[in-house]
């Protein structure tokens, strides 16, 4: 099922409610300063990425599953503990979120389940992520395996970067459609965090990718050097 253009055509009353409310918290929220929010419903999600993204959201009322806020700065998104290091730029902005036209770049929001150890993101890759005619570049696939494993390897060790990603691509990515990317950490050694991932379609007939992953968790000393040689 492909993105839908505008709200006035939404055939359901729930999808018209879900997205005028998020605009509302939105615009409220841009009225006091802060970010926008990128990972709440937009006009452009399909019927099948509300259906599931309104699963997920009635999953996170027993406080087992987080939905993960996303900004389109990577300061916005890593705990507090973690900014302290970082000094913000107003030039920079995250990978996923620098398409601007809603529906055309990364749709994609990520729910956390810390005790299980698991990030969880629903992807709508949309027309300009095309690799083959009509379905989504390898390149972008990676990207989002990369941003989820990389968020749970985050919530399990803090400061992280990826030391390897390996991918096996099994079926192609219909731009457009909604798949689940689902990660988790498998093993902590020391400073390292092994992780795994698979992305299937929503119906869970399709296995679209399989990765692992293994995420450094940053030696203090060598962050703040790697930090002054980027400043
Ligand atoms: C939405 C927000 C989510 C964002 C997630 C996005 C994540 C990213 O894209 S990060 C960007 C891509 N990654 C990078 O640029 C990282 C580049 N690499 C590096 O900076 C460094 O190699 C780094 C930090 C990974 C590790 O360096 P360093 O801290 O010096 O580790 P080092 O001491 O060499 O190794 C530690 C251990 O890991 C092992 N190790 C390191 N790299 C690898 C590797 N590639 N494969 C296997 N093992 C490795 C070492 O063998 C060592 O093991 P042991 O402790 O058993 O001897």
């Amino acid at each position: 099922m492909g993105p839908r253009g505008g709200i006035s055509r939404c055939p359901c009353g729930r999808k018209l409610l879900t997205v005028c409310l998020s605009r509302s918290i939105q615009a409220a929220g841009s009225q006091l300063g802060q970010s926008k929010d990128y990972a709440l419903p937009n006009a452009s999600w399909s019927q099948d990425m509300l259906d599931l993204y309104n699963r997920f959201l009635d999953m996170t009322k027993d406080g087992l599953w987080k939905r993960i806020p996303s900004y389109n700065n990577i300061l916005d998104h890593i705990p507090e503990s973690m900014k302290l290091t970082y000094e913000k730029r107003k030039d920079t902005r995250l990978f996923l979120r620098s398409i601007d036209a809603e529906g055309a770049g990364f749709e994609y929001v990520m729910f956390l389940n810390t005790s299980e150890k698991r990030v969880v993101c629903l992807f709508q890759p949309g027309s300009y992520l095309e690799g083959h005619p009509g379905f989504a570049h390898g390149g972008s696939i990676a990207t989002i395996i990369d941003s989820t494993i990389g968020s749970c390897a985050i919530s399990v060790a803090g400061k992280v970067m990826t030391a390897n990603l390996s991918i096996d691509y099994v079926n192609p990515v219909p731009l457009g459609s909604v798949v689940l990317v689902d990660s988790k950490a498998d093993k902590v050694e020391g400073r390292k965090v092994f992780l795994s991932c698979k992305m299937q379609s929503v119906d869970g007939n399709t296995l679209h990718a399989e990765a692992t992953a293994l995420f450094i968790q940053l030696d203090a000393t060598k962050a703040q050097k790697q930090q002054a040689s980027c400043q």
